[in-house]
């Protein structure tokens, strides 16, 4: 059965930038799909590709067996990208009638609006909705035509909770109706929500791709943050999981694919600690924590201790 997409070594450059560099994918029907990746990873630009937006620099991209640069290839597509704007005048129903109208059976404003929780707000101006509302209203309309893929690039960024919620609950109605979905993220918790499989990009290339189980346990990287008196390096060598180390004085920073184990190895050790800290790496470090265990094949091998950096932007949690 065809694909219903597929990239062979397609190559993106813009200028000197590589935005995506001999990616090859393919993505069967019914799918749901979550793209993982920090910022600049070329995450848009693959979607850009699939869309038909952009072309290749080299290497191909189909979508059902056919290029996305032609129209009519693009029938069976809907797609919501990272900001969209909305006639600021014209009715929440009345943007998605005319949007419908391109569509050769479309869903109607009632059963859209349901699904997306805005059936109240069918009389509301569009300009008076709120951030959360038209971001709703967007990724709504990417589904109006009853497409059969849907892209939709980073949709619950800046949604509150109960928003995200409810639309997370949306797609997974219209991929559960049959559709094949591909969303991007920052979020861990997102692709969580969302996604079957997930491929994980980086600097242009895929780093990942397999089952949600599989990534979300090799993306969840720790830093340990304690005082260890001494020198203390043989010992953080030594520990599990380990993917880099900093010291600043007897103040070690460490990054590890499990800090569960490196606790349990100080005090099964005995090795005296104070002022301890665990908190969730940005998906940067998390990345550099699978690349490395990619390099050593084994996560639970010594400590590469590397020049200090801070690390600026970490979240408990969710990884960003
Ligand atoms: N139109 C463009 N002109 C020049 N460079 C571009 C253009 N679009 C993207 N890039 C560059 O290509 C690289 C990949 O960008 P892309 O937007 O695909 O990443 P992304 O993973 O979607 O990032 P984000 O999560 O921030 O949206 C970046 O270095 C970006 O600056």
């Amino acid at each position: 059965m065809t694909a219903v997409i597929s990239l062979d070594h397609a190559t993106r450059r813009y200028g000197d930038v590589v935005a995506l560099d001999d990616v090859s994918l393919e993505v069967p029907a019914g799918e749901l799909v979550g793209l993982l990746g920090p910022n600049g990873a070329g995450k848009s630009t693959l979607l850009n590709l699939v869309n038909g937006l952009r072309p290749t620099t080299s290497g191909t991209v189909r979508i059902f067996g056919a290029d996305p640069r032609v129209p009519a290839s693009r029938i069976q597509l809907g797609t919501t990208p990272q900001e969209t704007g909305l006639p600021p005048t014209l009715r929440v129903g009345e943007v998605v009638d005319f949007v419908g109208g391109h569509y050769p059976d479309p869903m109607s404003r009632d059963e859209l609006l349901s699904r997306f929780g805005l059936a109240d707000l069918a009389q509301r101006q569009t300009g008076g909705l709120s951030g959360g509302q038209k971001r709703r209203l967007a990724v709504a309309l990417s589904i109006v035509g009853r497409p059969r893929l849907v892209l939709l690039d980073e949709p619950t960024t800046g949604l509150d909770v109960e928003a995200r919620r409810l639309l997370w609950d949306a797609v997974r109605e219209y991929h559960a109706d049959g559709a094949t979905i591909v969303v991007t993220s920052h979020y861990l918790e997102e692709i969580e929500a969302l996604a079957q499989r997930v491929v994980v990009i980086g600097h242009g290339h895929v780093l990942a791709d397999d089952d949600l189980a599989t990534i979300v346990g090799r993306v969840s990287a720790r830093h340990v943050r304690l005082r260890l008196a001494g020198d203390a390096r043989a010992v953080v060598d030594a520990l599990p999981g380990v993917v880099d180390a900093t010291a600043d004085g007897d103040r070690w920073t460490i990054l590890t694919t499990d800090s569960d184990a490196v606790i349990r190895a100080l005090v099964t050790q005995g090795v005296t600690f104070s002022g301890l800290e665990v908190r969730g790496a940005s998906l940067e470090e998390a990345f550099l924590a699978m690349t490395a265990s990619d390099d050593d094949g084994d996560a639970s091998s010594g400590a590469h201790v590397a020049p200090s950096s801070s690390p600026s932007d970490q979240t408990q949690g969710a990884l960003r």
